[in-house]
């Protein structure tokens, strides 16, 4: 094989790689690899056809812009066409001057004449928009496509706020604005959250979404208006297209950031980081001041954009094929990279969440090395499906912990297992469990586990808990740090010689603690049951609880089914309570509690009507013979029932008057006993 045959093959098979994930990244939103995968690829390819101009052929993805029109919305033909722009591949920010030699060198400036001026900007990481306004009204919203042509999303974009839909008087009659409609991190944070918990709640045909450019992508490409405009999105402008040309009575600019200005005055949003800059110097330096702020940026950029601003020069540097000669893109480190997943293993949280998370080979992301990164839960480990040897891709963006956003299918390890929620707590051996519409399972464990450690004291010490005098934050962290205090009951063992070895410990401090900690002692049941944490026993149930049972043996000793006697104790409270107790740890450090001097007065249990429907849910519609709606209700509650508005499979019974309508259809058809008054009045005597 001759060197050209094999540049060739290369050359062939760079194209239909770039080919096919452009069209999964600008057709179907649904990319494979990360985008520095793609650039990688796309600049050896554009490197070979420089080298080997006889290999270009027009349809090459080096010179065609973006993809194709998605089926289902009409085709707008740009007038003047929407264009990309070059990337400079030196991502160090001295990278910039290559820019500036080359603009001076295509306008033939001698080193003695002055700085080119530019404009430098932010590249934002969202999708190019035209839009459309004349005499002042928006009237088309159009996506980039393929340059010539895109797709016409009017109705999406209208939805955006920043989009003005109206322009002052002095705006031209023909004003096409061009930029980049993105979304911000913390609301594309909040939307996969809402998605993650629509999938917990078995909602099955949503996802979440990879990166915020992706979200966005999606949302304008949206057939359903009204679903695009529950996602949030912001735009800024840079640019323009067609414009009323100054002899029919347009503005007359001469430069980028005139016009920039000016657009800012009708109303469209330009970022202020957008700045002039003289010569590759001031470049240079943009590149590097972006570069440290970028992290703490609202949204994600992937690089700057420096533009010549004169337009006189503009038009002297021209084009070529798909980009201006006046522009260049520089980036910055990917926010996003491939890695290999080494092991999944399970973190436990503060407050006892569980959350899986990828223990990776080492990789370069966002400007920093990354090792770990979350899966956040179950759900979404499986529904990645990512498992031990696959390649990933991880995105870090700004300070949100780095995640997995999608695994390269084709790279799977023969063999792999899917990954499993452990059911016990991998750092103390409680059970683990995941709460009905909840995504994330817990570690039931509070009061042993060592990851809940210092919440677990912090929590204990509360001036609402136990009144721990003393006991904050700062003092709680040197106590665990120093591995001077474990669980609980250690603290009622701390001694003046222990606090005072702590640093910054006086003896006065010291010795006002352990006075805190003997005050303490003396409490009340409700004080010190709301002060174990269980989850969902707040301090009003924690008073239910001991106003209802009366000494906390019989607490400690409760099924589910006697926990719900208790008024306004449903089952996943009930069901939190048991399972808390059940935990032989928890229970040792009660007792090692009681052991250690904390006291209460016991009362006796309270005396409480029979409670036949504990328990249970009743549903009421119609119109009953005797009994208002409202006696009806009071009379199921005293028995201990909880009265819903709406028939589900979780319904007991349904009490059916005179009148009733759709809810007595749908418990018949989930085949829900259904009773009259009579029936009703025998159900609350108990038969
Ligand atoms: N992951 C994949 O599979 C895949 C596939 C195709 C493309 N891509 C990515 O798409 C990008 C390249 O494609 P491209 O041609 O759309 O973009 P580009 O890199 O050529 O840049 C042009 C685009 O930058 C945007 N932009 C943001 N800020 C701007 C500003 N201040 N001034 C002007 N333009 C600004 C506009 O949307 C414009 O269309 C790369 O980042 C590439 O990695 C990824
Ligand atoms: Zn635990």
């Amino acid at each position: 094989m001759t060197a050209s045959a094999q540049v060739q093959e290369r050359v062939e098979a760079l194209r239909e790689l770039l080919h096919h994930h452009a069209h999964r990244y600008y057709v179907l939103d649904e990319p494979e690899i990360p985008d520095a995968e793609y650039d990688r690829l796309f600049q050896e390819l554009q490197a070979l056809e420089e080298r080997h101009p006889e290999l270009a052929t027009p349809d090459s993805p080096t010179r065609r812009v973006g993809g194709a029109v998605l089926d289902g919305f009409a085709k707008v033909r740009h007038r003047v066409p929407m264009l990309s722009i070059r990337t400079e591949t030196d991502i160090e920010a001295s990278g910039a001057r290559n820019f500036d030699t080359r603009v001076r060198r295509e306008l033939g400036l001698a080193a003695s004449e002055p700085p080119v001026q530019y404009v430098a900007e932010l590249k934002f990481d969202g999708l190019a928009i035209n839009l459309r306004y004349e005499n002042g009204v928006l009237v088309q919203a159009a996506t980039r496509g393929d340059g010539e042509i895109g797709e016409d999303v009017t109705q999406n974009i209208r939805g955006i706020g920043q989009v003005p839909l109206r322009l002052p008087r002095d705006a031209p009659a023909v004003l096409e604005v061009r930029g980049e409609v993105y979304m911000r991190r913390d609301d594309f944070e909040r939307l996969n959250e809402q998605q993650r918990q629509k999938i917990a709640a078995g909602q099955k045909n949503e996802k979440t979404y990879v990166n915020p450019r992706n979200a966005a992508a999606g949302a304008v490409r949206q057939l359903d208006p009204a679903i695009s405009r529950q996602r949030p999105l912001s735009f800024f402008a840079y640019g323009w297209g067609e414009v009323t040309p100054a002899e029919q009575g347009g503005p007359d600019f001469h430069s980028h950031y005139e016009a920039l200005l000016t657009l800012r005055s009708w109303g469209f949003p330009v970022s202020a980081r957008t700045t002039l800059a003289q010569g590759a110097d001031d470049l240079v330096a943009f590149h590097q001041a972006v570069g440290e702020e970028r992290d703490r940026l609202p949204f994600d950029i992937d690089g700057v954009v420096y533009k010549v601003n004169g337009f006189a020069l503009q038009k002297r540097l021209g084009f070529v094929t798909r980009e201006p000669r006046w522009a260049v893109a520089h980036k910055y480190p990917a926010q996003e990279q491939l890695t290999t997943v080494e092991a999944i293993e399970v973190q436990v949280g503060r407050t006892g969440k569980l959350t899986p998370v990828a223990k990776l080979a080492p990789v370069f992301v966002g400007g920093v090395t990354v090792t770990n990164a979350t899966l956040h839960n179950e759900d979404e480990a499986r529904r990645k499906d990512v498992r031990v040897g696959d390649t990933v891709i991880v995105r870090r963006a700004g300070d949100v912990i780095p995640e997995v956003v999608s695994v390269v299918p084709d790279k799977r390890v023969q063999d792999a297992p899917q990954f499993t929620m452990p059911r016990r707590c991998p750092v103390c051996g409680s059970e683990a469990v995941r709460e009905e519409g909840e995504a994330d399972y817990r570690c039931t464990g509070g009061l042993f586990c060592g990851a809940q450690r210092k919440q677990a004291l912090l929590h204990f010490a509360q001036r609402r808990a136990m009144d721990i005098e003393g006991l904050g934050e700062k003092l709680v962290d040197q106590l665990v740090d120093a591995g001077v205090v474990k669980t609980l009951p250690d603290l009622y063992r701390l001694g003046l010689a222990n606090l005072v070895a702590l640093e910054r410990m006086g003896d006065k401090s010291a010795q006002n603690l352990l006075a805190g900690l003997e005050q303490s002692k003396a409490t009340s049941l409700p004080r010190f049951l709301y002060s174990l944490g269980v989850r969902h026993v707040g301090e009003a149930t924690a008073r239910d609880l001991a106003r209802h049972f009366g000494g906390l043996d019989a607490i400690l000793d409760a099924g589910v089914e006697q926990l719900l006697e208790v008024p306004d104790v449903g089952p996943v409270v009930a069901e939190s309570i048991h399972t808390f107790f059940a935990q032989p740890h928890n229970r040792e450090v009660v007792e090692q509690l009681r052991a250690g001097g904390v006291h209460w007065e016991e009362g006796a249990p309270a005396v409480q009507a029979p409670r036949p429907l504990a328990g249970q849910t009743v549903v009421l519609t119609g119109t009953l013979p005797t009994l208002s709606r409202d006696e009806a209700k009071d009379l199921l509650e005293a028995a201990g029932a909880k009265v819903a508005g709406s028939v589900s499979k979780k319904t007991s019974y349904v009490v059916a008057g005179a009148e009733a309508g759709s809810k007595l259809d749908k418990a018949r058809e989930l085949g829900i006993p259904v009773l009259d008054e009579d029936g009703l009045r025998a159900l609350l005597a108990g038969g």
